[in-house]
């Protein structure tokens, strides 16, 4: 069987790549870095280590790579694949989606056998996102057939992946842990599934579940972290007052969902714990600028902050250390981040008020909006003090 990745990133071939070429897949990835791909082609092989005490090591073979930019042959792939899955960052699917649809196009003429689609982001309905982004470069007549043909499941992928600093360009260290759910409804028939992927009939319960208690857990530590002039998670998790801040912003979205959705409130307690050990996990080294990164996306209504505060606030849940996570995002100043130096200019240009409406959609009579408010100014003159 064969499967073509687009980003052959730390997701991508430590975690997907992992489990489709476990699973019996020759991968083919995709992607614009130039080194990434030459190597990949030249080795057909890389090594992926579990950060644990035994290092367990598993070595994926059977890959090669494509530059992103080598449309024709990135589309030949496609016609004759199993499967298409990307980890690109949900930001990048409109720059992979002409490519896909250009698959999609060939397969087409080639008979138009059924295809499966996932987009493995951090992201609600990334692969509907997804859908929508190739159709638009599809005919009328093109997107019919492909209705019929190109199957564009949601799904959630959990695993966390640092950034990669070895020797060997390829290998990547990973926690043991990892959770991929896809959603069953959308999928054909007789779609052949994936060992080791879940298969749920209904997704939505399994994303929030885990965007807004593995991602929002994570961030916040990052954010506030970062506040405090620490460099790795790891470090993060060792400060008593942060991870108090972190537990505040999880009793929060874990109210919301356990009212949303049903959940077992011992079990989701448990789960809560779990994570924070894995953020913990002392074989990794995960720096709070990789896990605040993109603090434009993680503020925007439908991510890990904003979104489970609105469902907290309509069923009367109050959410103090949620704001609190919102107010830290602004403040995460790293120079080396687009969307935070973004976020700095917009806050120096236009102020707080205005970048809190801008940044989270809030409404500037929305008592979550004063809330972040109030608490940036508060975070702002603590950092001040302790400078
Ligand atoms: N690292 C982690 O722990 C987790 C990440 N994710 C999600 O997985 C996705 C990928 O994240 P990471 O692997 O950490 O990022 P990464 O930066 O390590 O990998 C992304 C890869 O995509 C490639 N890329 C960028 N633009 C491209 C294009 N136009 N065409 C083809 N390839 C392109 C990059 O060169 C890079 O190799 C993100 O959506 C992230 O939110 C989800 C769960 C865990
Ligand atoms: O691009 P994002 O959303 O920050 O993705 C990375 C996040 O995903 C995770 O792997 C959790 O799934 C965390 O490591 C990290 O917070």
């Amino acid at each position: 069987m064969k499967a073509v990745h687009f980003g052959g990133g730390n997701i991508g071939r430590g975690f997907i790549g992992l489990l489709l070429s476990q699973s019996g897949y020759e991968v083919t990835f995709v992607d614009v870095d130039q080194e990434l791909v030459r190597l990949l082609q030249e080795r057909k092989q890389y090594s992926v280590v579990y950060a644990g005490d035994q290092q367990q090591t598993f070595t994926v073979d059977h890959v090669t790579a494509i530059h992103g930019s080598d449309q024709s042959r990135v589309a030949e792939a496609i016609a004759s694949a199993d499967l298409v899955t990307t980890a690109v960052g949900v930001n990048v699917l409109q720059h992979i989606a002409g490519t896909i649809a250009a698959g999609i196009a060939s397969r087409l003429e080639q008979g138009g056998s059924p295809l499966v689609i996932i987009a493995c982001e951090n992201a609600i309905g990334g692969s509907t996102q997804l859908q929508s982004l190739v159709y638009g470069h599809l005919t009328e007549q093109q997107q019919a057939e492909a209705s019929r043909m190109a199957f564009f499941p949601d799904a959630a992928v959990d695993r966390i992946v640092p950034l990669q600093q070895h020797e060997d360009r390829l290998k990547v260290l990973v926690e043991p842990y990892y959770e991929w759910v896809v959603d069953r409804s959308s999928l054909p028939y007789n779609h052949i599934e994936i060992p080791g992927v879940h298969y749920a009939d209904q997704l939505l319960p399994y994303i929030e579940r885990k965007l807004f208690t593995v991602n929002t857990g994570h961030c916040c530590a990052a954010y506030h972290g970062y506040l405090r002039g620490f460099d790795t998670i790891q470090e993060v998790m060792k400060q008593p007052s942060i991870v108090a801040q972190v537990e505040g912003a999880l009793r929060e979205t874990g109210s919301a969902l356990i009212a949303q959705y049903g959940f077992n409130a011992e079990e989701h307690a448990r789960y809560i714990q779990k994570i924070l050990e894995r953020f913990r996990n002392p074989h990794l080294t995960d720096e709070v600028v990789r896990v605040g990164r993109s603090p434009i996306r993680k503020l925007s209504p439908n991510d890990r902050l904003v979104r489970p505060a609105l469902a907290a606030f309509e069923r009367g849940i109050e959410t103090p250390y949620l704001a609190r996570a919102m107010a830290a995002a602004l403040l995460f100043d790293y120079q080396d981040d687009p969307e935070a130096v973004q976020i700095q200019q917009a806050l120096s240009r236009d102020g707080i008020s205005s970048a809190v409406t801008k940044f989270t959609a809030l409404a500037e009579n929305h008592p979550l909006h004063a809330a972040v408010r109030e608490a940036y100014e508060t975070l702002k003159t603590e950092r001040s003090d302790r400078v």
